[in-house]
C-alpha cells in the first residue's frame, strides 16, 4: 500500500487504456485481475487483524477483484465470506468467480461482518446505483468496524468525483494501478478514508497527479535578503488582509518583505512604504502579491494600481478583489499565479466543461497563468497542460484570511526562484501541512507563523 504523494491521477478511459496496452491478451489481463486481488487480500490480511471478512461482489471486473482476493484469503486461512447481487458479466470476472468454491450469498440478505470489504463497482460506474444495492451496502457498511472500497467506494463517478449514489464512508480505499480523479475530488473524496495505492504492474503515466511534498531551495552561506526573494504586497482598502499575505510570505522563506499602502505595525522586519509605483520598482521585486485587501468599491483608485503593477514585468500573484477587477483574463507579461476560489473562478473563467481539473486546465491555458483553483480540494494548473490536486488539508482552514496567507506563500516560493506551477505547488503544501499541524480553530494569523515550521 504505497501512500498518494506525487502519484499520477488516471481517468477510467486512461486507465483502461493503460491495462489494455499493459495487458494484450485476455490471460495477461487475468493476471492483471489477480494481481489486483492479491494486493486487497494482502490489505486485509494487515487491516483486519484476524477478523471476518465479508467481501461484496458486483457483477463487472471490479466484483472480480473481489473474487480474487476471497479466494486468497480463504486459502491463507482467513475467515471470509462472500455475496453478490448477480452473477459475473464479464469474462475476467466469470474466471475470478469461477476461482472461489465456497458460497455466494444473496447481498439482500447477508449477515454482517467485522470487515467488509466492497468490490460492488469501481470505475465501470455508469449511473446512479438501484436501492436493491445501497440499501445492503449501507446496511452492511453500518454494521462493520472496518471498511474498505476496493479501487473505488461504489457509487461515485471516476472522472469529476460527483456522487450520483452516495456511499457509506470508508475507512481505507485502496486505488488500483492509479488514483482517479474521484479519489482526491469533492464530494467523492470524502467517502475514501485513508487513500493507498496498490501497484497491479500497470505503468500508467498522466499530466495530472496528486500533490508531492516539495524540495525547497535552502539557504547558504552566500545567501543574502535579496538571493532569498523580495516579496513586494501591494495592499488596499483592507490592510489587516495585506498585512497577512506580507507575514506569510516573510514566514514562508522570503529574505525581504515590502508592503506597500499599509502604516507600521508588528512584524518590523517588514518593510512598509506608502504606495507609489517608484517604490514597487525601488529594486527589482521577485515576486509581487497583489489582491488581499486590494479593495472593491473604489474602482477609481483600485484598478489603476492593479493595471500599473500588470504592466511590469514582474512575476505578479494575483489573489480576492484583484480577481474581481480583471476584466478578462488576459495574456499576462510576466510569470503569473491566480488563486481563485470557486466563486472568482467562475466570476473569470464561466462555468465551463468537465471536472474541476478540466476546468482549471482549461482557466490556465485560456489565461496564460497557473491557476490555484482552491477548495478542500485544490487543483493547480499550469497553461504547459500539468495538473496537480491536493488532497484535503484541514476543514479548518474555513476560516477568514486563509487565503491571503495562501497568496504570500505563493509570492514567496515565486521570489525564491521557483517557477510558477512548483512555486504554487510548494505554497499549496506549506499551506496545508500548517494548518494539518495546527489542528482546530486555527487564525489565519496563527498560519502564516506556522509556515515557518513547516519550511
Ligand atoms: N482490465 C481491467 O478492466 C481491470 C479492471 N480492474 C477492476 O475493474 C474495475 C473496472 O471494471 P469494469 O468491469 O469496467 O467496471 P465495474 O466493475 O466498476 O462495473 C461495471 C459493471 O457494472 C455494471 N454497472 C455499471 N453501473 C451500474 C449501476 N449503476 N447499477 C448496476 N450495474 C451497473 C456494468 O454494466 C458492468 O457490468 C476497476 O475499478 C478495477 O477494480 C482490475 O483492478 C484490473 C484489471
Ligand atoms: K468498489
Amino acid at each position: 500500500m504505497i501512500p498518494i504523494h506525487g502519484q499520477p491521477i488516471l481517468t477510467a478511459a486512461q486507465m483502461r487504456a493503460a491495462e489494455e496496452a499493459a495487458a494484450p491478451t485476455p490471460d495477461a489481463m487475468y493476471a492483471l485481475m489477480e494481481r489486483a486481488g492479491a494486493g486487497v487480500a494482502e490489505a486485509v490480511r494487515r487491516l483486519s487483524a484476524g477478523a471476518e471478512a465479508l467481501i461484496l461482489c458486483g457483477p463487472g471486473n471490479n466484483g472480480g477483484d473481489g473474487y480474487v482476493a476471497a479466494r486468497i484469503l480463504r486459502e491463507q486461512g482467513h475467515p471470509v465470506r462472500l455475496a453478490a447481487a448477480s452473477e459475473p458479466k464479464s469474462d475476467l470476472a466469470r474466471r475470478a468467480r469461477a476461482g472461489w468454491d465456497g458460497p455466494v450469498e444473496r447481498l439482500a440478505d447477508a449477515d454482517p461482518a467485522p470487515v467488509l470489504v466492497d468490490a460492488l463497482f469501481g470505475t465501470g460506474l455508469a449511473r446512479s446505483l438501484d436501492e436493491g444495492l445501497t440499501a445492503p451496502l449501507h446496511r452492511l457498511a453500518d454494521a462493520a468496524r472496518l471498511r474498505l472500497a476496493v479501487d473505488l467506494p461504489s457509487g461515485v463517478a471516476t472522472d469529476d468525483g460527483a456522487v450520483p449514489s452516495e456511499p457509506p464512508r470508508f475507512d481505507v480505499t485502496l486505488a488500483l494501478g492509479a488514483l482517479k480523479p474521484a479519489h482526491l475530488l469533492q464530494p467523492a473524496a470524502r467517502y475514501m478514508g485513508e487513500l493507498r495505492l496498490l501497484d497491479i504492474g500497470v505503468p500508467a503515466p498522466s499530466r495530472t497527479r496528486a500533490l508531492a511534498r516539495p524540495t525547497l531551495p535552502e539557504p547558504g552561506p552566500d545567501s543574502h535578503k535579496f538571493t532569498r526573494g523580495l516579496v513586494c504586497v501591494v495592499s488596499g482598502e483592507m490592510p489587516g488582509a495585506a498585512e497577512l499575505a506580507a507575514t506569510a510570505a516573510a514566514h514562508a522563506g522570503a529574505g525581504y518583505v515590502l508592503l506597500l499602502g499599509a502604516e507600521a505595525s508588528a512584524p518590523h522586519a517588514i518593510v512598509r512604504r506608502p504606495w507609489s509605483l517608484e517604490a514597487l520598482s525601488v529594486r527589482k521585486p521577485g515576486a509581487v502579491v497583489i489582491g488581499p485587501g486590494l479593495g472593491r468599491e473604489d474602482k477609481s483608485i483600485w484598478i489603476p494600481r492593479l493595471s500599473s503593477v500588470l504592466a511590469t514585468p514582474y512575476p505578479v500573484v494575483l489573489d480576492g478583489d484583484a480577481l474581481r477587477h480583471l476584466s478578462n483574463p488576459h495574456s499576462f507579461r510576466g510569470p503569473t499565479i491566480l488563486t481563485p476560489h470557486a466563486g472568482e473562478f467562475d466570476h473569470l473563467f464561466g462555468l465551463g466543461q468537465g471536472s474541476k481539473i478540466d476546468r482549471a486546465r482549461a482557466a490556465a491555458e485560456r489565461s496564460g497563468a497557473t491557476i490555484v483553483f482552491k477548495g478542500a480540494d485544490t487543483v493547480i494548473a499550469s497553461p504547459h497542460g500539468d495538473a496537480i490536486v491536493a488532497p484535503e488539508a484541514s476543514a479548518w482552514l474555513s476560516t477568514a484570511g486563509t487565503g491571503d496567507v495562501l497568496a504570500g506563500a505563493c509570492g514567496a516560493m515565486l521570489a525564491a526562484g521557483l517557477d510558477p506551477l512548483a512555486a504554487a505547488e510548494a505554497a499549496v503544501w506549506l499551506h496545508g501541512r500548517a494548518a494539518r499541524r495546527l489542528g482546530p480553530a486555527f487564525l489565519a494569523d496563527d498560519l502564516a507563523e506556522g509556515l515557518s515550521a513547516c519550511r
